[in-house]
């Protein structure tokens, strides 16, 4: 018997697949092992648990029945051992499960606070509501969900109004084996101090609030925290603020309460239909912890505060929590007599998804508006959610996104989804200084302009001092995770709001950054899951694949040799590679796909897209032909594939795009995987039956591409996205005009890579080139320092010294794709006369224009 187990133990320690050998071993050690999964498929923890623990109850009946004491601890001994080797150091056997484990989802390690879902449990996605209040997802694939504990996610369950104990009670439901002492113990210790101490701001002066005034002493004793305490009259003083009246439950615009209330309103007019009967589903997450999202009742008699000097905000947020006292952020707006109301809600057409209420309930929950962050993924409607945010809150609101053309869709979409009118939205961009009429407003700005302090026009300065003089009641922080950047800190201090709400996909930063947001915004309040939402159709579902090209040997040589940067030129400009961008997009064109394929590397870009003859887009490209580009891409059935550099990597709203290469990206982001994937997400097709959409990596084989290209997979990865490996695309060699198909274009391609001047192996060149997004108006400020330092050692030519390289650059790009389009082979009859056709009409049409 012995070994036999020791043979079997070393066979284990291999893979997922062996689940056999532990099939074998739990009948070794008495189970039947009938009932267990078969070989190759997930492994059922849960199963293969009830099995040991239903042998190991069995044994020690028995053992009991005959009086044989010792024999049955020299059984447990044994039994001990041969599980301990499957978990080594993570053996929690000592934690015996609960009777009912089986139909209890959660596992919790008692030493690294990880939490492990089963999410193909009945009550996983109730599980996994509570979860994501109380931990931080780590990794959620289809089966297997890892949670865990921080105090960061800790702050933002007190924040959304969870109990220390309610906490500890739903854990304990829902977890197989008692919630072990070190856990319970974590969670009483972080929550115990969490949401005392409040940050607000009163007639434009920022405040520290708390009902218990030794929390606030204790804080005084800080250094940091009493410098920046501001001395007044009423310091430490009670802080007796008027007891406005509760105005009622409050109801979010959107929601299907919202609509009920309507319909009630209504009800009994003529031609108005009865309401539609949807019962709220039910939440159990909400039932077993008792939140009910109650209105607040404070007693403001036994308030205490001390004012604070606004400069010095972001260093006693960050100092509160340090000292585990972090500051919460709320809004009691409708109370708030001060600032003027905005008449805005949103239009009676509009409904707002269940996730969108749902993150939005986190956020009003209490009836106050709670600062913080809202994770949605790309294409989910994080506009809409920041829109009924601020038609919720009904008060004056700044919107900062990270450039121009989101400032335009921003406010065309607040025009789309509310009864906002021209007068009460204003833009604040490089081109357009805009103020809102009357008292209260929405402004639409982007970081780089509010953050800017050098070299600002009159009316820029002007401008500033509109915003910086009053108080917001709103700001909302669109791609939130821009914010920690050296560069934009200053945004969220130098503008005064009552609360601020942070919008991203992608929480995540290559610096160790991301924590900053805890305290300069506020806790996460809640993450949706990408695969849920997929599933139900609200993004698309996407098929991922990396394609491994081999280097050619002449390639593979040079890539080698070479030490500078042009090994990047060398792993993008790799044939084969250049081959299977052609294969697959011929490929998804002949299925009627729409495609973009992305190039981080401009001279890559303009050499794939000309050999391919695609129309391309980069920085480098005027205003007037990127809409044009776009326009054919969106309504010309014949352009079926555009090339884009990374401007287009965010604020592209192409829902007709079902298909995205990537042939070159910046080294290992992945929030560049994430935010390109975003691209088609939103796919018009995604409700379609079966539909899929297809996202490939290029990848150089054995190059440094390959390290880079797992780096950036890993976001997705953990939002449960499987990458599958091509390594042949079948039929590639047969494809008629199959380019760099010679040696001698293979290696004619290879003299002009190693001609290139080095400079255009550069990633950044694209958008400091022409400092111009989609639009043309972003600047490079915008992308803030880490990625565009300000001094560069890069080898140039006094051509490029003088600047004549820049001009030349400018100018040959402007044509490019005109000189494509002269280019081109002679085209089929029937296309060249419906072009003529279409020509004539366009004429028709300018006419038609210019008679008006
Ligand atoms: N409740 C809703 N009802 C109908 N359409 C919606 C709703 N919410 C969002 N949409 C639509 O979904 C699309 C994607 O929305 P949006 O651009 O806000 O996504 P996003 O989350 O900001 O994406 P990204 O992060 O990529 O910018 C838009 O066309 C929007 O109109």
């Amino acid at each position: 018997m012995a070994t036999a187990s020791t043979s079997k133990r070393q066979k284990w320690s291999g893979d997922v697949d062996e689940y056999m050998d532990v099939e074998e071993y739990v009948s070794d050690s008495g189970a039947e092992s009938s009932s267990l999964v078969p070989r190759g498929t997930t492994i059922n923890f849960s199963a293969l648990t009830r099995k040991l623990a239903e042998a190991r109850r069995a044994r020690n009946t028995s053992a009991a029945a005959d009086g044989e004491e010792s024999m049955l601890d020299a059984h447990r001994r044994q039994q001990d051992s041969l599980v301990s080797h499957i978990f080594m150091q993570h053996d929690f056997s000592w934690l015996h499960l609960k009777p009912d484990h089986a139909s209890r989802p959660l596992w919790i390690s008692p030493e690294d606070c990880h939490i492990i879902l089963e999410a193909f449990s009945p009550i996983a996605e109730q599980a996994q509501d509570f979860l994501v209040a109380i931990s931080e997802p780590v990794s959620r694939p289809a089966f297997i969900h890892e949670y865990k504990l921080t105090p960061y996610s800790l702050y933002a369950a007190v924040s959304v109004g969870l109990q220390t104990e309610d906490i500890i009670e739903v854990l304990n439901r829902l977890s197989k084996v008692p919630v072990p002492e070190s856990i319970t113990s974590l969670i009483r210790e972080r929550t115990h101090s969490y949401g005392k101490v409040k940050l607000v701001l009163k007639h434009n002066k920022y405040y520290i609030e708390s009902t218990y005034p030794e929390t606030l002493q204790f804080l005084l004793k800080d250094k940091t925290i009493r410098d920046a305490r501001v001395a007044t009259d009423d310091a430490m003083k009670g802080f007796a603020t008027a007891k406005a009246p509760m105005k009622g439950n409050l109801v979010i615009p959107g929601t299907r309460e919202a609509e009920k209330k309507r319909d009630e309103a209504t009800a009994g007019r003529p031609g108005v239909p009865p309401a539609a009967a949807g019962s709220r589903d039910g939440d159990l997450f909400t039932s077993i912890v008792g939140v009910e999202g109650d209105e607040i009742d404070e007693d403001d008699e036994n308030v205490h505060a001390f004012e604070i000097d606004d400069a010095k905000i972001d260093d006693v947020k960050k100092r509160c929590n340090e000292l585990e006292y972090p500051m919460l952020e709320e809004y009691d707006f409708r109370n708030d007599t001060i600032n003027p109301n905005l008449d805005i809600d949103l239009k009676p057409a509009t409904v707002i998804r269940p996730y969108q209420e749902t993150s939005l309930s986190k956020m009003f929950g209490n009836g106050r508006a709670r600062s913080g962050i809202i994770v949605l993924p790309c294409g989910a409607g994080k506009t809409l959610v920041g829109i009924t945010a601020a038609c919720t809150i009904k008060k004056s609101c700044l919107v900062l996104c990270t450039s121009s053309v989101s400032v335009m869709q921003w406010r065309q979409q607040f025009m789309q989804w509310s009864n906002v009118t021209d007068r009460q939205i204003a833009v604040f961009t490089a081109d357009q200084k805009e103020r809102f009429a009357g008292e209260s407003g929405i402004v639409i700005s982007t970081y780089s302009m509010v953050a800017n302090t050098h070299n600002r026009s009159h009316e820029s300065k002007k401008m500033m001092e509109f915003l910086t003089s009053r108080e917001w009641g709103f700001i909302l922080l669109d791609e939130v995770h821009v914010v920690p950047a050296a560069m934009f800190r200053r945004v969220v201090t130098t503008i005064k709001a009552h609360s601020k709400l942070g919008l991203t996909a992608t929480l995540v930063r290559e610096d160790q950054k991301i924590e900053d947001l805890n305290y300069m915004i506020g806790p996460k309040l809640y993450e949706a899951n990408w695969m849920d939402l997929a599933a139900k159709g609200h993004i698309a579902n996407v098929q991922c694949a990396e394609v491994w090209c081999p280097m050619t040997p002449e390639f593979y040589r040079e890539y080698l040799r070479e030490q500078s940067r042009k090994r990047m030129l060398l792993y993008c400009m790799n044939p084969k590679k250049f081959q299977a961008c052609q294969f697959l997009i011929n490929y998804h064109e002949s299925r009627g796909d729409k495609i973009i394929v992305f190039s981080d590397n401009v001279y890559a870009l303009e050499a794939y897209a000309k050999k391919l003859r695609k129309p391309y887009i980069h920085g480098g490209t005027g205003q007037v032909e990127r809409m044009r580009v776009l326009q054919w891409f969106q309504h010309d059935s014949n352009v079926n594939t555009i090339f884009l550099s990374k401007v287009g990597d965010t604020s592209i709203d192409l829902p007709e795009a079902t298909c995205l290469i990537q042939i070159s990206s910046h080294f290992g982001s992945r929030r560049q995987e994430a935010q390109r994937l975003g691209r088609i997400l939103r796919a018009k097709r995604r409700n379609d039956e079966g539909f899929n959409a297809f996202f490939y990596s290029l990848v150089s084989k054995d190059t440094q591409e390959m390290f880079y290209s797992t780096k950036r997979q890993q976001f997705l990865i953990d939002q449960g996205y499987s990458f599958k490996v091509i390594t042949h695309l079948d039929g590639l060699e047969d494809l008629p005009d199959l380019v760099y198909k010679t040696k001698d274009e293979q290696i004619e391609l290879i003299s002009s890579v190693l001609l290139a001047n080095e400079s255009e192996a550069e990633l950044g060149s694209d958008i400091r080139a022409s400092e111009g997004d989609l639009s043309g108006t972003i600047t490079s400020k915008d992308f803030g320092p880490a990625k565009f330092p300000t001094v560069q050692r890069t080898t140039g030519s006094l051509t490029a010294l003088s600047g004549a390289q820049h001009m030349s650059y400018m100018e040959q790009n402007k044509s490019a794709n005109k000189k494509l389009a002269r280019d081109a082979p002679q085209r089929h009859k029937l296309f060249s006369k419906r072009d003529k056709e279409k020509a004539a009409a366009r004429k028709e049409a300018r006419a038609a224009g210019r008679a008006q």
